[in-house]
């Protein structure tokens, strides 16, 4: 039937994010219920994003994925909870001009394709499964005309990797670990948005590595098994950070942002140590940024930088303004050099206009570089070259949105299959 040829397609950007108080560890491990509340800050998707095409078609014969260019399986549990839970929202759907006609029940016999890119590593420790799955959930929602608001779908999301559901939101947010079983109240809600606080830049040092040993998902496990200081953290620790680190932002006051950040980013990582066996993420090219970080914030008086790392030896390093970014961007690298064949664009990239503004566009300005004063003697220049990949350079930013213009969907929008 020439009627039933249609595709109807929807293409959406979602960014990534970085909790600034932890998620690590789950009291329900099918629904991904955590064991505390947190919080992250939603990262600029025009420096790392996910864009996501979904399709369907009365042609489609079964439910496929391409992440990247290759194709995927969906069998995975996660996969298949996310799309049973909002194929069962599903509203009705007309485009006249297209002869699309799909009613909600059509939802559970129609098949969908989905093309997914993620314009940075992927599990390279760069939240890559909290972009996509956030993304996965909100262009379905769109292409589904699913009704529920933001924080509903974010429940969705969570079910694909629990720190999903914090990328549903721009700016500020906050993942409630809610006391329903059922999960229904284990949500994302945004604390404030990204222009609220827009002073702070944020500088990510891809620390070089092998591909990490232990996942999230299982090094949480191991966690909430054997740590002890897991179970005193959750119950004693993180709800009274999670207030301050709400007064901390609404307030906009720097001094205990960081306090609290880099504490709670230094707990984690001594959970991971307090689990049986440890579990060690950072290396010694993290330990060696947070050295700098911390003594130049004593130096300083105030605190002019706070760092968090995730389940891996990448730093993430938020400075309390552009001018602290490029000051930061200098010490960064002085000690962390790049190989003398690299081209500076893509030593830092994002936002690389902060190059100029530190004077460091050619190779040879960093060979001019002077060691950051209160370094002076300390650990010299050089001796570091390589141990950083390269930089990202971003801010806080936007939540998901949908992209109309059909040149940047992944789909063919007449096959339905991978441009
Ligand atoms: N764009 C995407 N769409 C859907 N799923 C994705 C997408 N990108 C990544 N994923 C899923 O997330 C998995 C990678 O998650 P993983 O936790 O290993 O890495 P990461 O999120 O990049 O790093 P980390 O969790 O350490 O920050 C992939 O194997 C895939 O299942
Ligand atoms: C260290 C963290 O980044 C842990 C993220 O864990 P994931 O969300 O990747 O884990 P799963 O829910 O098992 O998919 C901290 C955080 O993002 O809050």
């Amino acid at each position: 039937m020439a009627a039933e040829k249609w595709v109807h397609t929807v293409t959406a950007q979602t960014p990534t994010n970085i909790a600034v108080i932890k998620y690590w560890g789950k009291r329900d491990e099918v629904r991904i219920l955590p064991v505390n509340d947190s919080i992250s800050v939603t990262l600029d998707p025009d420096h790392l994003c996910t864009v996501t095409t979904v399709a369907v078609s009365p042609a489609f014969d079964r439910d496929r994925m391409w992440l990247n260019g290759k194709e995927i399986s969906l069998s995975g549990s996660r996969y298949q909870n996310c799309l049973r839970e909002i194929r069962s929202r599903g509203g009705d759907v007309e485009d006249k001009e297209k002869g699309v006609k799909i009613e909600k029940k059509d939802w559970e016999r129609l098949n969908l394709h989905i093309a997914s890119h993620n314009n940075f590593p992927t599990a390279a420790g760069l939240a890559s499964s909290a972009a996509g799955f956030a993304c996965l959930v909100f262009s379905l929602a769109k292409l589904m005309n699913v009704e529920e608001d933001l924080s509903q779908l974010s429940a969705i999301a969570r079910q694909g990797s629990g720190s999903a559901c914090r990328s549903l939101f721009g700016g500020f947010v906050k993942w409630k670990m809610g006391s329903k079983e059922d999960g229904s109240d284990s949500v994302a809600v945004q604390l404030a948005d990204e222009k609220h606080w827009d002073d702070l830049v944020i500088i990510i040092a891809v620390v070089s590595s092998r591909q990490k040993e232990t996942s999230s998902t299982s090094g949480m496990r191991e966690s909430v098994e054997t740590s002890l200081l897991l179970q005193h953290r959750a119950k004693e620790v993180v709800p009274k950070r999670i207030v301050q680190m709400e007064e901390a932002i609404k307030n906009q006051d720097f001094a205990s942002f960081t306090q609290l950040s880099c504490t709670d980013s230094n707990q984690f990582h001594a959970v991971c140590l307090d689990t049986s066996p440890p579990i060690f993420y950072m290396n010694d090219t993290s330990h060696r940024i947070i050295s700098l970080v911390e003594k130049w914030n004593r130096s300083e008086g105030t605190p002019q930088v706070a760092y968090t790392f995730d389940a891996g030896p990448n730093a993430v390093l938020i400075a309390r303004n552009r001018k602290v970014a490029v000051q930061l961007l200098q010490g960064l690298l002085y000690y962390f050099p790049p190989k003398s064949d690299t081209d500076m664009k893509s030593y830092v990239v994002g936002d690389n206009s902060i190059l100029k503004e530190a004077g460091l566009e050619g190779a040879k300005s960093v060979e001019n570089l002077q060691p950051p004063p209160e370094m002076k003697d300390k650990i010299g220049s050089q001796d570091q070259k390589g141990e950083v990949s390269y930089f990202i350079c971003t801010r806080p930013g936007r939540g998901p949105v949908v992209l109309p213009d059909q040149t940047q969907a992944l789909l063919d929008p007449v096959t339905g299959l991978p441009k």
